[in-house]
Parts: structure tokens; C-alpha cells; sequence
């Protein structure tokens, strides 16, 4: 098998810059995540490789091979779409055929349809037409066509964004797996953090064209390389807070709503950084009845009952607005009561004014 590599590829439609300077390896069996806001330049990426139009600057590899200017069928590249892009006159049997790029004795087309659509759960549908199915069907049939041809490279965009909420949960669970054993090398593009969290090795960001931090899941969760990526990971997101660190005897602190907080961690030094961003994410708050040292008054303005817990909006002195996700249980009282917020000091992460960049020791370097 062979992986997939972007060096330095670029691309603008008039003035509009959708892919910046974009280097990037995905090994064989390995599944990363395109994630960004939508308009990020996530299907044009996806397009380039597909050769549905050629990148401006840079090359793409194949398998260490050039792919730039070679017809779409000869990139060894398999490609499935969020809204299925099905044949409408063919049977889910046929579409999924169609997806065969060298020509196949009819016997063995029958075989190999009949083992993938075993492997995806649709062999009851295969005669079906694409009006017949369900878009979960929809979806794998189109899953099918794209994985049947074993290809080096398997381009996903957003394959789940038209599917139910129960059938997306379950394809989380089951694509990773399923994926792996084609070995391709997977970009699997999606606007939703917590399907790139579930599904990839890792997690490209792109944002504005650009990738802005390549690393796994839960590196990048904890340590995002900006304000901009930490506020895309997380529901609800991130709070934040201008703040302007100082190095005391030792220890960092800052003030929040007129509270002197600490904030020392492991991965960053005392000292006097300027003007900052303190970000804390809501599940690392915790809000008590009790005063004590760094605990800054608020008052709960409403509560939301959200999923498995209960969201906070909480006003500090300041009329700065920060929410907590609590256990539902956690019973700290209800709107208008007065309570006091805390936050572990290496729970926070800063970030500079101006660069938006995060203040620490640099990610470790990860496997490509
Ligand atoms: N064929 C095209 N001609 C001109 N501009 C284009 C073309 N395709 C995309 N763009 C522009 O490139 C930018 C990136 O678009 P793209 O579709 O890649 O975003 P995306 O991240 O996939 O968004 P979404 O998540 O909403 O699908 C957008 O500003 C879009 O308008």
C-alpha cells in the first residue's frame, strides 16, 4: 500500500486563497481528519487529490509517484461524498460496481460486490435503486463503490453529515475498523469535532486554507496550538478571559473579575507574558457555595439541563460570562444565587493577544 503525501500545495480561485502552503504525510492504514469551519478550503483540498482541478503551487505523491496531472481514474484514489452522489438510474448492485476502475469478469464483479456490501450490511439492498434507500443505506452503497477497487488513497467528505443521529453513532463506532482493513491511506473530512475526535489517528486543522495544527485527538484537545483551534474543540466551547500574567516568587498569576488566580502548569514557565487569553474549558470549572483562595464570585444566570449534565451561565463582577458543565447532580443551587467558580491551574491555557498562539512548550513532535 502507499501513502499519501502533500508538499507545500497551494491554490486560489480569483483572489479567495483556499490552500496555503499544505504539507502533509498520511500513511497506509491510517485515517486522518480534515476538520475546520465550513468554507476552510476542506473539499477543495479533497478535490485537488481527487484531480477533479490541479493544485497551483506544490506536488502531491502517491505512493512516493507524482499524481499531479494524471486523469482522476489513474490516481489509485477512491472518493465518497456527503450527499452520496449515487447513479440514480443504476441499482445500489451496479453503483457499487461502478466504483471497479480495471475491467472485471463478471462472476468476480458479483463476488467482490457481494463480500463489501456483506462488510457494510446492505447485501438485502443491492438490488434496490438509490430512491429506495435509506440514507444510511445511501451512504454505505456509496461507501461500497468507493472502498470495492481497494484503493491507495480513500477521500471522505463528510460521509455521514446526511445520515441520522443513531446510524452517525453507529458508523463512528464501526468506520475506523472498517477502514483500516482496506489500508488505504484515509483523509476523512468532517465539520463536526467530535466525529474527527471518534474516527482519526489524527487531526488536521485547517482554517482560512491553512493547516494550523496536525497532531492527535487528544493533543490537541489539551494542548491546541491557538484560540482559534481551542475554540473549535469543545461543546460547550471554551471560555476566555483577557488577562495579563505575572511571575510572582515564583508562581504565574493573573486576575480574573478581580480574583488573583493561579495558573502554573507543568508545560509553561513563570513569567511576565503581556497581554493573554486565559482559556478554561466549562468541564474544568467547578462552582461551590464556599469562598476561598482563588475562587471568583459569580452569580448562575440560568442552568441548562445538556445531555448527561447541566450548564451554567455564569456572570462574573465584571459582567464577564463564562459557562460550567456540571454532573446534573451536582447540586450548587439555581438562577440568581451567588456561588464561587475555581479552576485547577493547569486546567487553564493562555494563549498571546495578538499572535493567538498558546503559551507553552512546543507539542511534542508526533509520528508522521
Ligand atoms: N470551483 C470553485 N470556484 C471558485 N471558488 C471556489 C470553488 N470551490 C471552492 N471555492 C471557494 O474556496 C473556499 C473553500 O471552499 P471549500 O468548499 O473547500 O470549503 P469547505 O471547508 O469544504 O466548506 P464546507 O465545510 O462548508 O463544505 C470557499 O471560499 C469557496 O467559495
Amino acid at each position: 500500500m502507499a501513502r499519501l503525501e502533500l508538499n507545500s500545495v497551494g491554490k486560489a480561485f480569483g483572489a479567495v486563497r483556499c490552500a496555503n502552503d499544505l504539507s502533509l504525510i498520511v500513511e497506509p492504514g491510517e485515517i486522518v481528519a480534515v476538520f475546520g469551519p465550513s468554507g476552510s478550503g476542506k473539499t477543495v483540498l479533497l478535490r485537488m487529490i481527487a484531480g477533479m482541478f490541479e493544485p497551483d503551487e506544490g506536488d502531491i505523491l502517491v505512493g512516493g509517484r507524482s499524481i499531479i496531472g494524471a486523469p482522476p481514474e489513474h490516481r489509485g484514489v477512491g472518493m465518497a461524498f456527503q450527499n452520496f452522489a449515487l447513479f440514480p438510474h443504476m441499482s445500489a448492485q451496479d453503483n457499487i460496481a461502478s466504483g471497479l476502475r480495471a475491467k472485471a469478469a463478471g462472476g468476480e464483479v458479483t463476488s467482490r460486490v457481494n463480500s463489501i456490501s456483506r462488510l457494510l450490511k446492505i447485501e438485502h439492498v443491492l438490488g434496490h435503486m438509490p430512491r429506495e434507500l435509506s440514507n444510511g443505506q445511501k451512504q454505505r452503497t456509496a461507501l461500497a463503490r468507493a472502498l470495492i477497487g481497494n484503493p491507495e488513497v480513500l477521500l471522505l467528505d463528510d460521509p455521514l453529515r446526511n445520515v441520522d443521529a443513531k446510524l452517525r453513532y453507529e458508523m463512528r463506532l464501526e468506520l475506523p475498523s472498517l477502514l483500516r482493513r482496506s489500508s488505504a491511506a484515509v483523509l476523512y473530512v468532517t465539520q463536526d469535532y467530535r466525529e474527527a475526535m471518534a474516527i482519526a489517528d489524527r487531526i488536521a486543522v485547517l482554517i482560512e486554507g491553512r493547516l494550523v495544527q496536525v497532531a492527535r485527538p487528544e493533543e490537541i484537545y489539551a494542548r491546541p496550538a491557538s484560540v482559534a483551534v481551542a475554540r473549535l474543540f469543545g461543546d460547550p466551547s471554551i471560555n476566555l478571559a483577557e488577562v495579563t500574567p505575572r511571575a510572582e516568587q515564583g508562581a504565574l498569576t493573573a486576575e480574573v473579575a478581580g480574583t488573583r488566580v493561579r495558573l502554573e502548569s507543568p508545560d509553561r514557565q513563570p513569567a511576565d507574558y503581556g497581554a493573554c487569553w486565559l482559556g478554561v474549558r466549562p468541564d474544568d470549572l467547578t462552582v461551590a457555595r464556599t469562598a476561598g483562595e482563588g475562587a471568583i464570585p459569580a452569580r448562575i444566570v440560568a442552568i441548562t439541563p445538556m445531555h448527561e449534565r447541566a450548564v451554567l451561565l455564569l456572570r462574573f463582577a465584571d459582567g464577564i460570562e463564562w459557562l460550567a458543565a456540571l454532573p446534573p447532580d451536582a447540586a450548587v443551587g439555581s438562577a440568581e444565587d451567588s456561588v464561587f467558580v475555581r479552576f485547577a491551574p493547569e486546567a487553564a491555557l493562555l494563549f498571546d493577544r495578538a499572535s493567538g498562539l498558546r503559551i507553552g512548550l512546543p507539542p511534542r513532535r508526533q509520528a508522521a
